[in-house]
């Protein structure tokens, strides 16, 4: 086996090349971005003409912007989600126009992605973020950066994965992109919700933590039942309620498990796979537009990862739903399910793009994934350096 300390490591350079957050940003430096010229920054670990952290994701992180010095409704060609340069990623073009403050909507341009925007939540959540900053205060000692300058996008019918070794960021983004921060973080940067800084109403989206908070004496159609009944509108039956709560069983593939109890400690109940689904389908009773997920195989074997994550990318892809999930080590055939990937770390973009198309960037960048091994545990271990400390000092090494 091979041993820690010989696992090829790679120090990239930092993903999209943003304005430094330390320089004040005017209208003509905004309008004079073109974002084709600052998308090498992988390519030449040895340009050092970078303004850039060349030693990124491992050097020491550059202060954030206050969060109030945002250049919120500014004319902006902003860049991009394209890491890599040779490697097609998805890139995105973010304009948005300055607007009274009553309207505060900006229009957003997505190649091919948004021709057919309306605005409308029904037709599916195009939730797009822009230089994402999450700092959290060190007291005397200022800030530190959790999140630096993260851009992004997920669209209706499709799941985004994020990925990235332990403490890399993961939750501090699905929390941001759903509005539910700690109170000791600041947060600046566009989070838009089909084009317009919009709060989403109750019910649009939703949110599964990584923990299944279930009441273990109940069965599961129970525990959806009751749900149901506190969730959706009055405006529906108690008919239409238990209908909907059943068909969402079947939905996650929990039928044959309706009638049994939730259980846990002293009470055999049902697997760990199984309360993943059920405290997943609890938060898609209300048909969710937007589906947030911190860890949904977390604890499961890989067959019941599998269950799980096609279940999910399913539903996306059947209701137009638009689904975020953080991951840690997904085996190669989960991996595949997702459309696209959002690798972190150290809070910052290692990776945007394609899933599919990961290999190719590692492969370009001189890392190419050994033959029979998973791809996500390739790119974990490539960028992971937490433990080479410990490594080189290790018996084992
Ligand atoms: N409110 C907070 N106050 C202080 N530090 C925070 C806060 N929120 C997050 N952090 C720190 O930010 C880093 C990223 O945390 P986060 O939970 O987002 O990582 P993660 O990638 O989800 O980790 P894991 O995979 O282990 O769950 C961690 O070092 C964490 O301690």
């Amino acid at each position: 086996m091979t041993s820690p300390a010989n696992i090829p490591r790679w120090t990239p350079n930092t993903s999209p090349k943003r304005s430094p957050p330390h320089e004040p940003i005017t209208r003509e430096r905004l309008e004079s971005f073109d974002a084709l010229d600052h998308i090498d920054s992988f390519v030449s670990e040895d340009d050092t003409s970078s303004s850039l952290d060349t030693f990124f994701p491992f050097s020491n992180a550059s202060s954030p912007p206050h969060p109030q010095q945002h250049p919120h409704k500014v004319k902006i060609k902003a860049e991009t989600v394209r890491i890599a340069s040779e490697i097609s990623m998805s890139m995105m073009e973010v304009e948005t126009v300055k607007l009274s403050k009553q309207e505060q909507v900006l229009p957003v341009k997505h190649n091919g992605l948004r021709s057919d925007f309306q605005g409308d939540i029904d037709g599916g959540v195009y939730l797009i973020w822009e230089d994402l900053w999450v700092t959290v205060s060190k007291g005397k000692n200022g800030f530190l950066p959790i999140l630096q300058g993260l851009t992004g996008y997920v669209q209706p019918g499709e799941v985004l994965a994020i990925m990235g070794p332990s403490g890399c960021g993961k939750s501090t983004l699905l929390d941001a992109l759903a509005g539910r921060l700690d109170s000791n973080t600041k947060q600046s940067g566009d989070i838009l919700v089909n084009g317009r800084t919009q709060s989403l109403s109750f019910g649009t989206s939703a949110y599964v933590t990584q923990d299944d908070i279930l009441m273990k004496t109940l069965t599961v159609r129970e525990a959806v039942y009751y749900s149901a009944m506190l969730q959706l509108p009055d405006s529906m039956s108690k008919t239409e309620k238990r209908e909907r709560g059943e068909t969402t069983i079947r939905e996650m593939g929990l039928q044959d498990a309706m009638n049994t109890r939730i259980g846990g400690w002293g009470i055999k109940g049902i697997s760990g796979g199984q309360k993943r689904r059920v405290s997943i389908c609890i938060e898609i009773l209300t048909r969710p537009k937007l589906l947030f997920l911190d860890e949904p195989t977390s604890g499961l074997d890989s067959a019941a990862s599998y269950h799980v994550m096609n279940r999910i990318v399913s539903l996306a892809k059947q209701d137009g739903r638009t689904v975020i999930a953080s991951i840690h080590q997904p085996s190669s055939e989960v991996f595949e399910l997702f459309h696209n990937l959002c690798l972190l770390s150290s809070g910052r973009t290692v990776y945007f793009g394609l899933a599919s198309q990961a290999n190719e960037f590692f492969s370009l960048n001189g890392f190419p994934c050994p033959t029979m091994r998973n791809p996500s545990d390739h790119f974990l271990r490539t960028i992971n350096k937490d433990f080479d400390q410990v490594s080189c000092h290790s018996d084992f090494s």
